[in-house]
């Protein structure tokens, strides 16, 4: 079974605006390690919402083709169960950081599978120690740095074992020595065979996946090895990416840059 198959994707928010995606096809096998990337506004966060099932149950728009998690049609299972399968952790982990502390914040997802209290603390112990972020156990995650946030959304996902990760702009708020935390651990993941979703718009800190999809205007305009995507200067040019942050922080109407962390 394959760990992710989208078929003729198109969604767009509302009624009248544009077609976000288009007609994205494209499957991932169990065990990959896949980065996605594109410029700002190309749909990246957009297709996250669909593989986990955020889009259709909770974001209304009009989505049509289909997107499988492991044999699960997203539209016909309610995102709970579906974060069994892949776990999401946001772009803005504000949006999923709610309990006071990091403690809390990954128990809580495994009290919800109702999971013995013995095994929640061995659970959290497992996950701090795998990200070295034990000092931060106490710690409240609203008063974190938004690279530490995006590190205890990740460990609650990690807690829960989900057998995909789709990570959303994970590492472009870390540190040099953040992301080789982050790279390290989702190496150690793969290796176990987890299969593996990075997205990021910085083309550095996905070189070491082995695949690369580009999104340009909602549509996939490439997906190969990534090492030939990244040496492939002209189709970088033209899709407006470079290796290094400044020309992919444009935005895809040309103008603007967004800020990040
Ligand atoms: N809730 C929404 N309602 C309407 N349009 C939206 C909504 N969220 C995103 N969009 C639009 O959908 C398009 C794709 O946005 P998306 O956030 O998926 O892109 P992205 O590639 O993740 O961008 P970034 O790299 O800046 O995060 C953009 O034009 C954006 O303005």
């Amino acid at each position: 079974m394959e760990a992710v198959v989208v078929q003729g994707l198109t969604y767009r928010y509302g009624p009248v605006g544009p077609d976000v995606l288009k007609d994205v096809n494209f499957r991932v096998g169990q065990g990959e390690m896949v980065a996605v990337t594109g410029m700002s506004g190309c749909g990246k966060s957009t297709l996250c919402f669909c593989l986990n099932g955020i889009i259709p149950h909770s974001r209304g728009g009009i989505m049509s083709g289909k997107v499988f998690v492991r044999g699960k049609d997203t539209g016909a299972h309610p995102v709970a169960r579906l974060a069994l399968e892949v776990g999401l952790v946001f772009q803005d982990p504000d949006t999923q950081l709610f309990s006071p502390t990091v403690e809390e914040e990954i128990a809580f997802a495994l009290e919800n599978i109702c999971l013995p209290p013995g095994q929640i603390r061995q659970r959290i112990d497992e996950v701090l120690d795998f990200l070295g972020i034990q000092d931060l156990r106490q710690a409240n995650p609203y008063h974190l740095s938004g690279g530490e946030k995006h590190l205890i959304a990740l460990a609650a996902l990690l807690a829960l074992d989900p057998p995909i990760l789709l990570l959303d702009e994970v590492m472009s708020g870390l540190d040099g020595a953040g992301k080789q935390k982050v790279r390290e651990a989702l190496e150690k993941l793969h290796r176990r065979g987890k299969t593996v979703i990075v997205v990021e718009h910085d083309l550095e800190t996905i070189a070491f996946t082995d695949r690369l999809l580009v999104l340009k205007q909602g549509t996939v305009a490439r997906d190969d090895r990534t090492e030939k995507v990244l040496a492939d200067g002209p189709f970088l040019t033209a899709c407006r990416l470079k290796l290094g942050d400044e020309e992919s922080l444009v935005g895809e109407d040309g103008h603007g840059f967004f800020e990040i962390e």
